[in-house]
């Protein structure tokens, strides 16, 4: 099982997200092979839901394009188990909360340990409601990844203290899509997040340059990209593989830079 946290231990990790089954099976399987093969550490794969309510339409648009290519629970573990046949990078599933609620907690984790998925990122589960899913959670050793936020204020110790895998730090508040910006006290929410634990960070929504991700990364342990990707995804189609292996080839170079500066 890769334990999601080791995957920073010696350097900055860099975490894209896809969408399965977009535009299909196959591209999928190829997609997440191209990560890992040009500097993916973790790839997060996201699982089409019918109200990603924290989704911008990068996103929205790339899960009608799954739902149109007839996606199901079943098919995300099968893509899953395809791409096992060839790296065995590790994979986090970002699911909204209703999909493992009605495939059933233990099976869907059982299914998660079965194939080394190492952990979930559940945007809607509350921190309040985690002993929901969480205790399933540890029985099959996979991490539910907490995510904090501008406006998680005076619960940031608690979610930081009970954390385990990585901490996903969203950048700006609001929802996932390409920006220029991003909020001004994040250096600041990182080391706030650091005093409570040592489980580490990865900085997610609106990344989309590889200057971005170098001062994200030197803000923190990593570096989350989404949209951007799903974007190459839905103008490359079955072309994307080789074009998300040059953007994340790029992205790993700049990240990688970022931690030149903090041996310097
Ligand atoms: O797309 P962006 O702006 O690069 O952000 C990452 C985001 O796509 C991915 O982590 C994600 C997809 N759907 C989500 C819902 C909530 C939180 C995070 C996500």
């Amino acid at each position: 099982m890769n334990k999601l946290s080791d995957v920073f231990k010696d350097h900055k990790a860099f975490v894209p997200f896809v969408v399965a089954n977009d535009p299909d099976f196959d591209t999928t399987v190829q997609n997440i092979i191209a990560l890992a093969k040009n500097g993916a550490d973790i790839v997060e794969l996201g699982v089409p839901f019918s109200d990603p309510v924290a989704d911008g339409p990068v996103i929205q648009a790339a899960d009608l394009r799954a739902f149109k290519a007839n996606v199901q629970t079943r098919t995300i573990f099968e893509i899953v188990s395809a791409a096992r046949q060839e790296t065995d990078v590790p994979i986090v599933l970002l699911t909204y909360l209703n999909i493992p609620f009605k495939y059933g907690y233990d099976a869907f984790l059982k299914k998660c340990a079965d194939l080394d998925i190492g952990g979930l990122v559940i945007p809607d589960l509350p921190y309040e409601s985690r002993d929901e899913i969480v205790p399933t959670a540890t029985k099959y050793d996979v991490d539910i990844v907490p995510l904090i936020s501008p406006t998680s204020g005076g619960r940031i110790e608690k979610i930081a203290r009970d954390a385990t895998g990585f901490i996903y730090v969203v950048s700006s508040v609001g929802i996932t899509g390409e920006r220029d910006d991003f909020y001004h006290g994040l250096a600041e929410l990182v080391k706030t997040i650091r005093q409570y634990t040592h489980v580490p960070t990865a900085i997610g929504f609106g990344v989309h340059t590889p200057e971005q991700a170098q001062k994200l990364a030197e803000i923190a342990d990593g570096v989350i990209i989404g949209s951007a990707i799903v974007n190459i995804v839905a103008t490359e189609k079955q072309d994307a593989p080789a074009a998300i292996a040059s953007f994340t080839k790029g992205i790993r170079q700049s990240i990688d830079a970022a931690q030149q500066v903090i041996l310097k």
